[in-house]
This record gives C-alpha cells, structure tokens and sequence, in this order.
C-alpha cells in the first residue's frame, strides 16, 4: 500500500474480531475504528478483553474470526509492518529489571535499529524526568518511574501508533496525572494513542471511549455524549447505616440500581412516581437516620453500571 492510502486509513479498525480461550469467550465481536491522532480509551473491569484486544491488534496472537488493522495494514497479512510502526507498553512493564534506566532505552533503540538520539525529541519531556536516575536498574525504579521508562521505551522508534495497556495500574495519583499531561502531548505530535484503563475516572481525558465488559462493547462515544445520554435520575444518598441504606435501597420497587460509589450510594431512578421527598420518607420509615439525598451528575462510572445491567 503506498503511503498515501496509509494515511487516508483509519489508524485501528476491527471487524467482528473474536477470540476463545478454550471455552472462555475473551472477545465476542468487536467491532471499531480509531481515526488518526485520537485518544482512544478502552475502559473496563479486570477480566473484561483489554489485553487480549491489545495482543490482537500488535500482532502478538491470532484471532479466532473477524478481521483486524492497524495503520491501514492487516494484523495477520502484514504483521512484520505493523511491528515496526506501533509502540507497545504491556500492562506489566517489560523492562529489564537487571539493566539500568539508559541500558534498558538503548537496548529498544537498537531492536528498532535507531538510536536514543535520532528520535530524542519524542522522548525528551519523559526521559528528561528519569535521566538523573539514567545509571539506576529498572528493577530499582517506582512505579512512576517505571512507567515513563516503559513510556520512552514504546516510543524510541517514533511508532505511529501506541497501544498502552493499562499504563497507570499500580501507579500513584499524581504520577497517573501527568502521565495522562504526556499523552496529550503526544497526540500534539500526531500519534494515535489507545489506551486501555479500569480508572473510569481516566476516561474524561479520552477523545473517544469504547466501554468494555464481558469481551464486549457496551457502547462507544465521547465520554460527554456517553454521560449525557444516561436514562434516568441519579441521586446520591446516605444515612447513618450505609449497609442496611443499600439494601433497603435496592429492595425499592421505584429504584432500577443502586450500587457504592466512594462514601454515597448511587441510585438511579427511573420511575417519575418517586421524589426525593418520598424516597425521604420511606428510608425514614425504616428506621434511617440522618438522610441526606441529592440529585447528582452521572459520571463515567455510573453510566457504565446502567449499561452493564441492560
Ligand atoms: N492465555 C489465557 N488462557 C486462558 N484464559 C485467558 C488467557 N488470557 C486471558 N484469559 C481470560 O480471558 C478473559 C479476558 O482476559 P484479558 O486479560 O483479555 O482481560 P483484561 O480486561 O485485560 O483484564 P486483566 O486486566 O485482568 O488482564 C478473562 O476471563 C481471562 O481470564
């Protein structure tokens, strides 16, 4: 293909991509695209195909069905093109722990056949952070620094597409801050960027999001779009008895779930029959004390519990 057509391809498409493991059904037909210089997250529960979809899509296993490209070329067909044009950061970083920060980059550099210095730019902001520690083994790193080397490393040879397997894991809120800072800038630099997290909360920062459970997409969109095309109501609740409070909660005809989030409860409502003032009144009749209910924004988290129970 030459390079003209490359670049009027979407730089991911799926077609009713499946895969088994066994008698597990991992993947059940995905289907979707990613448009060039897009923050395309992939958001879900443990278990729920992140890394399996990764794997297909970098050419490391085979669907079962379905057909897969990545930079306009065939995951199966060309997938000695496609691994030279995408950058992988598996969800459990694969350093080398026993070598340093510097060896560990030049080492990705060389398996690419560049140098630390021809694609410096990229790198710069990231490895900047780290390049006082540049003689320390990765083994010895924290788990920021040990994202901004794998970081660097998926990305010395200038690949067009990054594929981030759940890079903020284990990693601590601040550094999950500026991880998300680099990313934008990155995509400034043209470079398609699917991410996958089990943070709803990082969803926000996505252009686009596919939400995933059960090997499969709930619904795909902007996260704003997502959020505003929730059904019901959405009320956040508390009482001095958080326990008993969600399960006299879910035990209400009126409500269509309800489920922890932080230090509330979340009920979604879909009956107009109920009011706050009811729902008050009833709750106070349980014997509740100290109810307090307020209308409330869904979130990324709350749309995802509505879609997972359709
Ligand atoms: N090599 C394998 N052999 C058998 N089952 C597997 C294998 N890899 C994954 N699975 C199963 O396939 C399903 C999807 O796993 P996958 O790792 O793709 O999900 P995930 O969303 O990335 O979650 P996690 O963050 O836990 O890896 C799970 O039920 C998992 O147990």
């Amino acid at each position: 293909m030459d390079k003209q057509n490359i670049q009027s391809e979407p730089a991911i498409s799926c077609k009713s991509v499946s895969k088994k493991y066994d008698t597990i059904e991992a993947l059940k037909g995905i289907d979707f695209t990613v448009e060039r210089g897009e923050i395309f997250g992939i958001i879900g529960p443990d278990g729920a195909g992140k890394t399996t979809l990764f794997r297909i899509l970098t050419t490391l296993i085979l669907a079962d069905s379905g057909t897969a490209s990545v930079d306009g070329f065939d995951v199966v067909k060309d997938y000695k093109e496609i691994r030279k044009r995408v950058g992988y950061m598996p969800g459990k970083f694969s350093l080398y722990q026993d070598m340093t920060v510097e060896e560990n980059l030049n080492f990705f550099a060389t398996v690419f056949n560049t140098t630390i210095e021809e694609n410096y730019e990229l790198v710069k902001d990231i490895y900047q952070q780290i390049e006082p520690f540049k003689n320390r083994r990765a083994g010895k790193l924290s788990g920021g620094m040990k994202q901004k080397l794998a970081l660097s490393c998926a990305l010395i040879h200038k690949p067009s597409v990054l594929f981030l397997d759940e890079p903020t894991t284990g990693v601590d809120p601040v550094s999950r801050k500026e991880f998300w800072g680099m990313l934008k800038n990155l995509k400034a630099q043209g470079i398609t960027i699917l991410v996958s997290t089990p943070y709803m909360d990082e969803a926000s920062l996505c252009d686009r999001i596919a939400l995933i459970q059960n090997g499969q997409f709930l619904k795909i969109d902007t996260p704003r779009n997502i959020v505003n095309q929730y059904e019901n109501k959405l009320w956040a609740v508390q009482s001095d008895n958080m326990h008993k409070l969600l399960n006299d909660l879910r035990t209400n005809d009126l409500t269509s779930n309800c489920f922890a989030f932080g230090d509330k409860h979340h009920v979604s409502v879909s009956s107009e029959q109920l009011s706050i003032n009811s729902l008050k009144e009833t709750l106070d009749k349980l014997g509740h004390t100290n109810i307090e209910i307020k209308e409330i924004e869904p979130t990324i988290e709350d749309c995802f519990m509505q879609l997972s129970q359709k």
